[in-house]
């Protein structure tokens, strides 16, 4: 690559502060920086003249390093993404490497592909120090600490127009777990000007960094403290896992700074020494039970406690852990409720709902569930059957919408031998009869013919059902679950619903939150990939990245979608996992990046015109770039060549030379 002039001045400065530091004339006086030019050059052989281009990992590897991120990259997300979106509008792009330096997660804005991909801000590049010279990653991965590394601070002349800014995000045993990275390719000359950057990185790989602490310690009582009252329960900077004898297990990196402080550090991890060196009670000045008892001897939930070192005031408040039972299991519930909570994780109006549901499911009333199409009413009716006393008779469905109108009476009440033309000779036992003992579940309620509403309210409010043709009316034991997607007020209001038969359904109501509103997504994906991994023969793992896109997806209202998509991607996928790209493609529109598109850049008028989902394009533009050599574009995707024949084959995608001709 030719130098520019100030790529020249950048690569003399390099060598004159690595040679004399004194003579030099560092970028910044900034020592970390020209410790790590030192270190370049001496350590790892660079040459500031011969700037090196991006490597990026072979795609198996970067897959590699992905898996082994994957419980870090799942709690990470949420913050990756708010960090994007916070600096996104600044030109910034954000990186997720492992401690290794490979970025493992990146968010920028695809219309950049090129750019991103050229400068090594993407998926699959090594920001090592060892490979990409003094960078904020690498830099910081070396120092432990969050850096900025602004423009001439890089040692390759091919960063120089680049500012990035990365902190360390460690785990709760102080091991390096990975790197977060802002970086911009333009920004002011001052380097005062990243100031801001630094603080919210920082800010974000500690909330990372604490997230990943909660949830690898969630079983664990786990003790806030903080030198203000007033923020402790908000700011929770220092964290300590405690055990219940108050034994310490691990601490977040500012609570292992302060057990140093008062002279009490925790092993680092792979150290020999015991792990639950210390007690809770060599830190404060008061007994463990007293701390442990914290949200029960206090109004609001925080106490003041003595250091018994320093004698400093620090504030505790306690993330108290998971209620066990004496068996020494988290205390469980009533067993029959399990087919409606497992409807829902964490949301509120499902919770709501449930509860309402749980209340409801024995009492001797009818239940309208009220919610948008494809929001779960017929799982809903299913799991108060199957949660109710009448769980081992009969659960029937009826859709009043789809079923003829000429059959739905015989359908519905059934008809004696010879009663009408068409007739069974036997005569037909009705649906209703069929649920008798059990629940009838009428699906589409809104939908049913307003003659056929008068025969219902009859069975209803009788209990009996009058078979076509018959004499005298058969006596049934029902529980009626209706479902509607409709205002049933609007059409009662219109004269389309009996009002009497609205009041005769509606002993109670359930309402059912649509998909884009819920706050257990994750949940509700993990349950229905895990339904349709169970039909097959072989298991399927659902890979982060693809949760993360899933997650981010502005999925409708309809769970049917997302079932539709989960089941595209299980039948598509090659090997064990599901992938981002093995979605479709609507779902990966967003601005995350796929881990198969992270190694070089083509043009992207390649596209044939059938190709067009990510699977495709991705396979494709691999083949057009190699001039349609299998072998070539295997080692490139990280794949066989069996399997680069097999994805043709499923993908349509035929080499020029097989093409029949015009
Ligand atoms: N809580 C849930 N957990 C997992 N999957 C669910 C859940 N709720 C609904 N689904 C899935 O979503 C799809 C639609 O569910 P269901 O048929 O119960 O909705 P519906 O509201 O009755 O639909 P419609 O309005 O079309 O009658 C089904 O594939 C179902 O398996």
């Amino acid at each position: 690559m030719p130098t520019t002039i100030s790529q020249r001045e950048h690569i003399d400065t390099i060598l004159q502060t690595v040679a004399s530091p004194e003579a030099g004339q560092p970028p910044s006086d900034n020592t970390i920086i020209s410790r790590s030019w030192r270190r370049c050059i001496d350590r790892y052989g660079l040459d500031p003249a011969r700037p090196t281009p991006p490597r990026y990992v072979p795609g198996a590897t970067l897959r590699e390093r992905q898996d082994q991120a994957d419980d870090l990259l799942q709690v990470a997300r949420a913050g990756v993404e708010q960090l994007y979106r916070q600096v996104a509008p600044l030109g910034y792009v954000v990186l997720l490497t492992d401690a290794r330096g490979i970025a493992v997660q990146f968010l920028g804005a695809k219309a950049d592909q090129r750019e991103h991909q050229r400068t090594g801000l993407y998926l699959g590049a090594d920001w090592s120090e060892a490979h990409a010279g003094t960078c904020a990653v690498g830099t910081c991965i070396h120092e432990r600490s969050a850096l900025t590394c602004h423009h001439s601070d890089h040692f390759s002349a091919h960063h120089i127009q680049l500012t990035c800014t990365a902190a360390p995000i460690f785990d709760p045993h102080g091991q390096l777990l990975a790197v977060l990275d802002i970086s911009a390719y333009r920004s002011p000359t001052a380097r005062d000007s990243q100031t801001f950057a630094l603080q919210v990185v920082r800010f974000t790989a500690k909330m990372i960094e604490d997230a990943y602490f909660l949830q690898r310690y969630g079983d664990h009582a786990i003790l806030c403290l903080d030198r203000s009252r007033e923020f402790v329960q908000i700011n929770r900077r220092f964290l300590l896992a405690i055990e219940p004898d108050g034994r310490l297990v691990a601490a977040n990196t500012a609570g292992r700074k302060l057990l140093r402080h008062h002279q009490l550090p925790l092993p680092e991890a792979g150290e020999p020494r015991p792990f639950q060196a210390w007690n809770i009670q060599d830190l404060l000045d008061a007994q463990a039970d007293e701390i442990l008892g914290i949200p029960h001897h206090s109004d609001d939930r925080v106490r003041a406690f003595h250091t018994r070192r320093h004698r400093e005031i620090h504030f505790a408040t306690l993330i108290e852990p998971p209620r066990r039972s004496a068996s020494g299991q988290p205390s469980q519930h009533d067993s029959s409720l399990a087919p409606l909570e497992a409807l829902a994780d964490d949301d509120p109006s499902m919770r709501d709902t449930l509860t309402r549901a749980a209340r409801l499911r024995n009492e001797p009333i009818n239940i309208l569930v009220i919610g948008e199409t494809g929001t779960g009413k017929e799982r809903m009716a299913r799991a108060l059957h199957e949660s109710s006393r009448r769980h081992d008779k009969p659960f029937v469905a009826i859709n009043c919408a789809a079923m003829p109108e000429s059959l739905i009476e015989s359908e519905l009440f059934g008809y004696e031998p010879g009663s009408f033309t068409g007739a069974r000779s036997k005569g037909m036992k009705g649906l209703i009869a069929q649920a008798d003992g059990g629940t009838l579940f009428l699906d589409e309620i809104g939908d049913m013919p307003l003659q056929l509403q008068t025969r219902l309210l009859r069975v209803l409010a009788e209990q009996e059902v009058l078979p076509i043709g018959a004499s005298r009316p058969i006596k049934v034991d029902l529980r009626v679950v209706a479902a509607t997607h409709r205002d049933l007020r609007e059409l009662i209001h219109t004269g389309r619903f009996r009002e009497d038969l609205f009041y005769r359904l509606n002993g109670a109501s359930l309402r059912l939150p649509p998909l884009r509103e819920r706050a257990d997504k994750g949940y509700l994906i993990r349950r229905l990939f895990d339904e349709i991994n169970g039909e097959r023969d072989s298991r399927v793992r659902l890979r982060g990245d693809a949760m993360s896109a899933l997650l981010a997806y502005p999925w409708p209202g309809n769970i049917r979608e997302l079932h539709n998509a989960l089941r595209f991607a299980l039948a598509t996928c090659d090997g064990d996992e599901v992938v981002v790209d093995d979605l479709p493609e609507e779902c990966t529109h967003g601005q995350l990046a796929h881990p198969g598109a992270s190694r070089g850049c083509s043009d992207s008028s390649a596209h044939p015109a059938t190709a067009h989902t990510p699977q495709q394009d991705l396979l494709y533009r691999a083949l057009v770039r190699h001039q349609w050599n299998i072998s070539a574009a295997a080692r490139e995707l990280g794949l066989s060549r069996p399997t680069i024949y097999r994805r043709m084959k499923r993908l349509g995608i035929v080499p020029p030379n097989q093409q029949p001709a015009d």
